[in-house]
């Protein structure tokens, strides 16, 4: 195992992640979604970015990487037959591993029944460089849910991705795990910047002050730079939404916790909300002076 670690270490670390990426020729953004601690909200909130960048436009894949553990499928409401487990030993094709789930986000259930994902074979890697190829021509984001902690397997999968979400809540415990497990990372030589989201906020203020702290600390200690992409109000339907079996973007879009997430992936896509605008103001004129005559 510890062979198969050092194996794994050196296929991701950041020299021959970049070769490799090199002759992928890639338009997709790759980025996972991670945590210290578990229960946070990681795989909610995947689920509802993905969600709100497909509106935007954006295609966008979901790959369920918590081993075990994985729940995206309820989440977007679909039942996938196979996983990336049957996609590597040759049992299905990629099409039929892929799912389609609310406003055309595709889901690939990272779950295998054996450790052929974990197992790394030169020919393993290369086979899952071939499915990444294949991914990359159709998708423009490439979501990976990730389970809590810092495992072999999440540090390697974190760095073999383009960028990070890392999700925490204003929990101390949440905090502190957060934090050991960028030290890991930094340990690791990462040195891009972690994009921090504060999920389950029940005061804004208090959630800006632990964000501030943890940037100084962060960029003192590990001289990592830390970006907060967001801070996602504490908001009981979102359970509610999971017990429906939809997303909660899609029913409670005017709730202030959608539109963060909406804000976040038009930050993140970079492209402009589109405003009313004057010629939504006539229509909606003419509507009314229609219906009072
Ligand atoms: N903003 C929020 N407000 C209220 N509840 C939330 C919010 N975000 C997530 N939750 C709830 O928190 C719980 C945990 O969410 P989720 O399963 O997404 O966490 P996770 O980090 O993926 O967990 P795990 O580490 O076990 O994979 C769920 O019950 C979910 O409905």
């Amino acid at each position: 195992m510890a062979n198969q670690a050092a194996k794994l270490k050196e296929i991701v670390n950041e020299k021959n992640r970049e070769a490799i990426l090199k002759g992928m020729n890639s338009n997709a953004r790759t980025i996972a979604v991670a945590s210290g601690k578990g229960g946070v909200g990681k795989s909610t909130f995947t689920a509802n970015f993905a969600y709100q960048l497909s509106k935007i436009g954006k295609k966008v894949l979901v790959i369920d990487s918590d081993i075990g553990m994985a729940n995206l499928d309820i989440l977007l409401g679909v039942q996938p037959s196979y996983d990336l487990g049957h996609l590597l030993r040759g049992e299905c094709s990629l099409e039929d591993a892929l799912v389609e789930g609310p406003a055309g986000i595709k889901l690939l259930s990272g779950i295998t029944g054996d450790d052929s994902f974990i197992n790394v074979q030169n020919k393993t890697v290369h086979k899952l460089m071939n499915i990444g190829a294949e991914l990359e021509k159709d998708f423009d984001f490439v979501l990976i849910d990730l389970g809590a902690g810092a495992s072999q397997n999440i540090i390697s999968t974190i760095l073999a991705a383009e960028e990070l979400i890392m999700i925490l809540t204003t929990e101390p415990t949440s905090i502190m795990d957060s934090y050991s497990l960028i030290k890991i990372l930094s340990n690791h030589d990462y040195k891009r910047s972690v994009n921090i989201l504060i999920n389950q906020s029940e005061k804004k203020s208090q959630a800006d002050k632990i964000s501030k702290r943890m940037k100084k600390t962060v960029a003192r200690y590990l001289e990592l730079e830390l970006d907060v992409l967001g801070i996602i109000a504490y908001d009981r339907n979102m359970s509610k939404a999971v017990h429906k079996q939809e997303l909660f973007c899609e029913i409670y879009k005017n709730s202030d916790a959608a539109k963060e997430i909406e804000r976040i992936a038009y930050q993140l896509t970079g492209e402009k909300k589109q405003r009313a605008g004057i010629k939504s103001y006539f229509f909606k004129m003419l509507g009314f002076l229609k219906k009072n005559n």
